[in-house]
């Protein structure tokens, strides 16, 4: 015997192995269900249940169907216990029931199971509320499923012609009855046409014909014409090649169903002469001239066949590449498709993965295509920029812009003389040193001065590659002594420009300034950062911590030099003339929680109702009984350290159980690791949810599985911008991945296709559109509300974060205290290394209509202009 590892209900390619796991599997296709517990919870099915059942099956075809059964059973089971399934349960028992009864000797052994497992998966997880009282609900004996059709002809001795009903022993003698007294009709149901020159499939003689010569003007049709069957669409080239074609390999299509078999036994009728081919006589058939017309109900044409109805509508009226046609975006059928075609363990991120592994194998294409963009514009901005620095031959008369194009073009030409570090030059010097002063020391003594957005990538590197270097803000000092490099021959940065220094120089200091930049160009490293206003400028504090306390780190708010005026009149994009100034935080009141919208009371009695359904359901089904999952749908893990690792904990589990193939950020697979890396940096791709650890967990506070629970560790300062209003920006250099901070305001919900908009009183918009920025799965259910957070009265320093089309932080959805999405906590984390004064920014990703929403004032070069 070999593995059945394989086996699939479709069939399978038997694995050649044999089997040495449980007798049935071989090392390689053991499947999820029989796996190897930690913690002795993710076996779905247990190894013992499994060996019995496996004892009581004689024949491989047992084997099958209880390989079958666990299936099934699996995915029910896993289907039901994720719980951020937005399918109901009763659609999901009721999916399992109907496959279940599609054979009764899979549905026996899956009532077996569920009968021997039900114990054991209700104490598991730690569902039991009271354990082990079986509530009276309880079905002791396992039910037996409901017999549906049962379309397998194995156990029958003859079988009968689907034209005349004769009965015959075998196929063969069937086929060769069918050549002898149903050719004729056999040829409607088999035979096609096939254009010879581009292979175009056709029903009919006359279409073909047509076709040949329209398309191939071609006059003697009967040349380019082939025989197609059509039901395996293979080509030949005369009839008797097609009968025997449908000889050897379509014999049963030549058999009555065993419906019919019934009808005729019971009502003792001769059966009809027609034509049926399968069950596919359904309400896009009709009958004319007794014969069945198949007609597409899209574009009313009629087919003779159903299959070429089929092959029709997939040419006609579906994307190349689907292969069947999918029920309409609701009821059991949907579910039942989506279950089926596993897309609904992970449906959009199949999706997503696709895009991501083809953005990770684009990545090096694009890099270059961004750096030959990049030299073109430098190219442009010197075409553009230096006849106006010759036409105005004075410095001192160029505006910011002007000066900015200037210094990228400088710093591009300066780096392209000066030698940089790569990556492993940088790991090699920070391998041997203790702090960012030695390390900045060495590089420096070996390529001059850098721009300190190479030590943020140094910092990246060191910690991908577990270099241990002391990453330190100011004042910091080595215990090693170490001393930043001091060399004489390095001019100091340069510094902003100051107020009114357009036009403001005397022509002798600007000849000075022309020289000295002809000078030396090649040894300045001029960073167009140099023009930009950060907190190196001078800034004003209005208030140290605008969050009074409540973040475990100040939140000062601030207003740079030269934007003081901007706070005695709007300097709003609109709107706060008839409001008044008014300081950022008195607007709203600080919390660091969000808080329930009483829409969302509404839906917590929904959810009861809910749940106390599925449960009733699920105790019919002997699996469940009430009380076994905790009111806040929390699961706690059971890890037996005070901080959790990935190998144990069961949130990792869960996460890998709800979401198979999911990615890192850089294309790993995250099976078995936490969403963290070692240092707290979200290493999850986009588009998942993140499980974090919980309060009915054992670990504490410092368990690597919980980071945006612990709020807000970066320091922050809320800021003035000159024409967004207020916003954030860095007072650290912030790493990719970190964790910024939590979308606080009032979690509600809004019926679907009814756009809400709340305007602060300061004329902002501080809607957070949850399902719009993640989560498909809730889609799955057509005309589901919306979820938001409106942070207008209530919220925290993320309320401050402006848009971006190009932006610099992510959101991820992230479950704590509940495993209900909806209560999903919206975690905001950097997208790429933020320095020092970097506005910190997101995509509101908001759709548009033509015209709609306010001017975007974002300024990045992939601006899409408007913003709601
Ligand atoms: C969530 S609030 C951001 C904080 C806000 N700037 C403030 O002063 O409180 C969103 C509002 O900020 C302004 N805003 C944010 N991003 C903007 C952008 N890129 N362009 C123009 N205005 C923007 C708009 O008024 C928007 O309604």
């Amino acid at each position: 015997m070999h593995c059945i590892g394989l086996y699939s209900n479709n069939g399978f390619d038997p694995c050649q192995e044999s089997p040495k796991r449980h007798s049935l599997y071989c090392d390689k296709h053991l499947p999820s269900w029989l796996k190897r517990a930690r913690n002795g919870k993710s076996r779905i099915v247990s190894r013992e249940v499994f060996v019995d059942l496996l004892k009581d099956c004689d024949s491989l075809e047992q084997k099958l169907h209880l390989h079958q059964a666990c299936e099934l059973f699996y995915k029910l089971f896993k289907s039901i216990f994720s719980l951020r399934n937005p399918v109901p349960v009763d659609v999901q028992l009721q999916w399992a029931l109907s496959e279940a009864s599609k054979d009764y000797r899979v549905g026996e052994f899956l009532m077996k199971l569920v009968y021997s497992e039900k114990e054991r998966l209700q104490s598991l997880w730690g569902f039991t509320g009271d354990k082990g009282t079986p509530s009276s609900s309880f079905v002791e004996e396992p039910v037996p499923l409901p017999l549906a059709i049962n379309d397998s002809f194995d156990d029958d001795k003859t079988i009968k012609c689907k034209m005349c009903s004769v009965e015959f022993l075998d196929d063969q003698q069937l086929g060769t009855h069918w050549m002898e007294n149903h050719k004729k009709e056999a040829q409607r149901l088999f035979e096609g046409y096939a254009c010879a020159i581009c292979l175009d499939s056709f029903t009919n003689k006359k279409v073909l014909e047509s076709h040949v010569q329209e398309r191939h003007h071609v006059q003697f049709v009967e040349q380019c014409m082939l025989l197609r069957c059509i039901s395996c669409g293979s080509h030949f080239g005369n009839t008797e090649e097609l009968w025997l074609d449908v000889l050897s390999a379509h014999p049963v299509e030549f058999r009555l169903s065993k419906i019919a078999q019934q009808h005729n036994l019971s009502a003792g009728e001769e059966p009809p002469p027609k034509l049926e081919f399968g069950n596919s006589v359904e309400n896009n058939s009709e009958n004319v001239d007794s014969f069945h017309k198949f007609t597409c109900k899209y574009c009313g044409l009629k087919f003779d066949l159903l299959p070429d109805l089929g092959r029709h509508h997939q040419a006609a009226h579906m994307g190349p590449s689907l292969a069947s046609s999918r029920p309409p975006k609701k009821g059991v059928r949907y579910y039942a498709y989506k279950l089926k075609s596993g897309r609904l363990s992970h449906p959009r991120f199949k999706k997503g993965l696709g895009a991501v592994s083809y953005r990770i194998r684009n990545r090096a294409t694009a890099t270059m295509k961004k750096r030959l963009q990049a030299s073109k514009l430098i190219d442009a901005e010197i075409i553009s920029a230096e006849p106006h620095v010759m036409e105005n031959s004075n410095l001192g008369r160029l505006a910011e812009p002007q000066c900015s194009a200037l210094a990228k073009i400088l710093f591009s030409r300066t780096h392209k003389t000066k030698p940089r570090p790569n990556n492993l030059d940088i790991l090699s010097i920070a391998r041997s040193s203790c702090c960012k002063v030695s390390l900045k020391a060495s590089l420096e003594e070996k390529y001059g001065m850098l721009p300190e957005c190479l030590y943020l990538k140094a910092a990246k590197l060191c910690s991908e590659h577990n270099v241990q270097v002391e990453w330190h803000q100011e004042k910091f000092v080595c215990i090693n002594g170490c001393k930043p490099a001091k060399d004489s021959d390095f001019l100091p940065p340069l510094i902003p420009l100051p107020n009114g220094f357009e036009g403001h120089q005397s022509a002798d200091s600007l000849e000075d300034v022309d020289e000295e930049l002809e000078l030396d160009e090649c040894h300045y490293i001029i960073d167009s950062q140099h023009f930009k206003k950060g907190p190196t400028q001078k800034a004003s504090v209005l208030c140290d911590d605008l969050s009074f306390g409540k973040e475990s780190v100040p939140v000062a708010c601030v207003v740079d030099e030269g934007l003081f005026d901007s706070l005695n009149m709007s300097g709003l994009s609109f709107n706060e003339q008839n409001a008044g100034p008014s300081m950022p935080w008195e607007n709203f009141t600080y919390v660091t929680n969000s808080l329930l919208d009483q829409s969302l009371d509404l839906d917590v009695e929904d959810f009861w109702v809910l749940f106390d359904n599925t449960m009733k359901c699920l105790a019919a089904s002997s699996l469940f009984h009430m009380d076994c999952i905790s009111p806040s749908m929390q699961l706690g893990c059971t890890c037996s350290n005070s901080t959790c690792c990935p190998e144990t904990c069961d949130h990792v589990y869960l996460f890998d159980n709800d979401y198979e193939d999911a990615r890192d950020i850089y294309g790993k697979p995250m099976r078995g690791r936490f969403p963290y890396d070692d240092k707290g940096r979200i290493i999850l791709e986009e588009g998942y949810l993140v499980y974090e650890c919980n309060r009915m967990c054992s670990c504490n506070k410092a368990c690597p599985n919980r980071v945006l629970q612990k709020g807000v560790r970066v320091t922050l300062e809320v800021f003035k911008t000159e024409n967004k209003g207020w916003g954030i920006r860095a007072g650290e250099p912030i790493l990719s991945g970190t964790f910024v901070c939590e979308y606080v305001g009032i979690l509600g919900k809004q019926e679907a296709n009814n756009r809400l908009t709340r305007y602060g009183r300061d004329g902002c918009n501080y809607m957070f559109n949850v399902d719009s920025h993640i989560n498909d799965m809730s889609r799955l259910i057509e005309g589901q509300a919306r979820y938001f957070i409106d942070a207008s009265k209530y919220g925290n320093v993320s309320r401050f974060i402006n848009h971006s089309c190009s932006p610099n932080l992510v959101n991820r959805q992230v479950l704590v205290d509940s495993m209900d999405c909806h209560r999903a906590h919206i975690g905001l984390y950097a997208s790429q290394d933020i320095s020092v004064g970097e506005e910190l920014t997101l995509d509101y990703q908001y759709e548009l209509l033509p015209g709609q929403g306010y001017p975007c004032q974002c300024g990045a070069s992939t601006c899409r202009g408007r913003l709601y």
